[in-house]
């Protein structure tokens, strides 16, 4: 029977939402990056890693990323949770080019889902990188703008919840495949 961890680095709780949602489904252990070290991804077979996007960066992908020779032989499926619409390839490519080596790229599976932001609840450097976003999103001709720039406009300084449960769907397929 295979043996599933999932593990999660999460700033502000969405990615830790599915996280919770992902192992309830798939019958894994569910973890914190920092408290897994290459011993624990050792244990089992199917290794799924969530991690929020900041400035196109994995939060916590290191786990992964550090210990990937020590585990390129298990299955390993990383998901992204962040603002962009998810159909976005042209979004996605560099964000997995960026995060990931060729070799990695070639051997994990990628999933992105979408996840939300309380502007009152981020720390100093997260409001003024999204109001320095905001700022360059503003500068733009309007025929520029994505729906992803207007729906940011729209809702900046509120409070946005995209989470949604069915999107987990695939990736549990995938996992239990
Ligand atoms: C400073 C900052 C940078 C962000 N950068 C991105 C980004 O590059 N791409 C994206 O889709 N979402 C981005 N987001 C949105 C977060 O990924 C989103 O809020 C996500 O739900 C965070 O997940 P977490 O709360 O589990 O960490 C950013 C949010 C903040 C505050």
């Amino acid at each position: 029977m295979n043996k599933i961890a999932v593990i999660y680095e999460s700033k502000y709780g969405s990615t830790q939402k599915y996280a919770q949602w992902i192992a309830e489904e798939v019958n894994g252990d569910l973890f914190h990056c920092s408290k897994v070290n290459v011993e624990k991804l050792m244990q089992y077979n199917v290794i799924v890693y969530g991690g929020g996007l900041y400035a196109s960066g994995i939060a916590g992908v290191s786990v992964i990323t550090k210990n990937f020779e020590s585990i390129k032989d298990k299955k390993i499926i990383v998901f992204t949770v962040g603002l962009a619409s998810t159909d976005r390839k042209e979004i996605f490519a560099p964000i997995v080019e960026k995060n990931f080596s060729e070799t990695m790229r070639n051997s994990i599976k990628f999933f992105h889902l979408r996840g939300g932001i309380n502007y009152k609840e981020l720390n100093l450097i997260h409001k003024l990188m999204m109001a320095m976003l905001k700022t360059v999103i503003t500068r733009k001709a309007p025929d520029e703008m994505t729906d992803d720039d207007k729906q940011l406009l729209a809702t900046y300084g509120t409070k946005v919840d995209l989470t949604n449960k069915n999107t987990i769907k695939l990736l549990v397929d995938y996992v239990k495949s």
